[in-house]
């Protein structure tokens, strides 16, 4: 049996909105003033944003609390924990208001709302959305002969720009040319940027997926060129730890690296260098069918009170209008949910002096609506990601990519199977 979370109001009559988060570093500023400002325009609500360690962590913890009375109101969780969150039942699905107050979608980002309409529902609030791109030293570019208006756009490029940009000091590597963080989602995206799904039934999005099929031409591709310039010397393996791969850009150690728009604001803000933001590469002949929304939307509990719900959905109805995304947008690097955000003075006067936040609005138009691009729709996702991650790093102790690729997806397939049974 559910309890229902307590208390709802606090002592000063206001009611609590308990706000598990895992935004860190400068996200997190953003994202209190934010909820600061929301607290001083309603004083009938005060939201407590609460961080929770990264996405991963964060789930974590949501399943220890999720049906108790410990349970936050609102829960962010990654683009990919959608369908398990769904899945968990222990949920109210946003639909319901949206119904209720005929809350207009139709602004919204077109991307946004494929990604989150499951079986005709919006279940959770899209808040912070992310693409993923090419961050590079533009000084780095000009020292090595490089044109910093010309990131690579291909893989050859890429090897090209990787190797002209990796220097040697005495046998020691002191600059590599590329590196990518042992993340799933980079290896999630770079498959479908060529239209390469990750599971059948078009994604999951059809039916239920029972099979992954990552390990294709498209994602044999992506293990490939990791394999190849690890072998060749021009690419960094730096881990899984996203502040290990910030601190060797920063340092220089790094010329070119795959990261979330979300960063970009406090790339730019902290490197000694100019910053040159670009598209995800792809693979020579193959045609860019674009990208798949990262980033985290915004789950309501179920065993809330009715008046914590409603307190809950005005707050995220607040962080979707375009003042609140605009405000995001320009202090992280996220994209609007809202596009009439773009239309804001602070957005035009900051594109203006960092024509770098604008990539990720550029590169989502450009994405083509496809399956691919759509993105999976898996409860295991979160699962079937470490074993994606296990195999990234079995690249660098000489595993063959294909064997690491198959052994991810054999894993993945087995991680399904037991899914599809409950
Ligand atoms: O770092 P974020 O928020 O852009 O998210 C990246 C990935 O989409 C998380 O799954």
């Amino acid at each position: 049996d559910e309890a229902t979370a307590t208390p709802s109001e606090n002592k000063d009559g206001k009611t609590e909105v308990i706000f598990w988060h895992a935004m860190s570093g400068d996200l997190e500023t953003v994202l209190k003033e934010i909820v600061e400002e929301f607290n001083q325009s309603h004083p009938s609500i005060e939201v407590k944003p609460i961080f929770q360690g990264t996405y991963e962590e964060a789930l974590t913890k949501f399943n220890t609390v999720a049906g108790t009375k410990d349970t936050p109101t609102i829960m962010q969780t990654f683009e990919v924990g959608t369908k398990y969150m769904i899945d968990s039942g222990k949920i109210q699905p946003v639909q319901k208001f949206i119904d209720e107050e005929n809350y207009d979608i139709s602004q919204w980002e077109k991307n946004i709302v494929n990604y989150y309409t499951v079986d005709g529902k919006i279940y959770s609030m899209p808040f912070n959305s992310s693409t993923p791109v090419l961050i590079y030293n533009k000084d780095a570019f000009k020292e090595a002969g490089l044109d910093p208006e010309k990131p690579p756009m291909t893989y050859s490029e890429l090897k090209e720009a990787a190797r002209k940009l990796t220097k040697k000091q005495g046998g020691q590597t002191t600059q590599y040319g590329f590196s990518i963080l042992n993340y799933g989602w980079f290896f999630e995206e770079m498959l479908a940027v060529q239209g390469g799904l990750y599971v059948n039934n078009e994604n999951g999005r059809k039916g239920n997926a029972t099979k992954a099929i990552f390990n294709s031409e498209e994602g044999l591709r992506v293990f490939d060129l990791i394999r190849d310039m690890y072998k060749e010397g021009t690419f960094y393996n730096v881990g899984q730890n996203w502040d290990d791969m910030h601190a060797a850009f920063q340092s220089k150690k790094v010329a070119m690296y795959l990261d979330s728009s979300a960063g970009v604001k406090t790339i730019i803000d902290n490197a000694p260098f100019e910053v040159g933001v670009s598209y995800l590469p792809v693979p020579d002949g193959v045609e860019r069918q674009g990208v798949i929304i990262g980033g985290a939307s915004l789950w309501m509990a179920k065993n809330i009170s009715e008046k914590q719900q409603k307190a809950a959905w005005e707050f995220m109805k607040y962080l979707a209008t375009p003042e609140v995304q605009a405000k995001w947008h320009v202090k992280t690097g996220y994209f609007a949910i809202n596009p009439a955000a773009y239309d804001e003075e602070i957005v035009k006067a900051e594109w203006e002096k960092y024509p770098q936040l604008k990539v990720t609005v550029d590169q989502l138009k450009q994405t083509k609506p496809i399956p691919a691009t759509q993105g999976a729709l898996i409860s295991v996702f979160p699962e079937s990601r470490q074993k994606v991650v296990k195999a990234m790093e079995s690249l660098y102790q000489g595993v063959d990519p294909k064997e690491a690729l198959d052994r991810a997806a054999a894993e993945t397939n087995r991680a399904l199977e037991v899914a599809n049974k409950k």
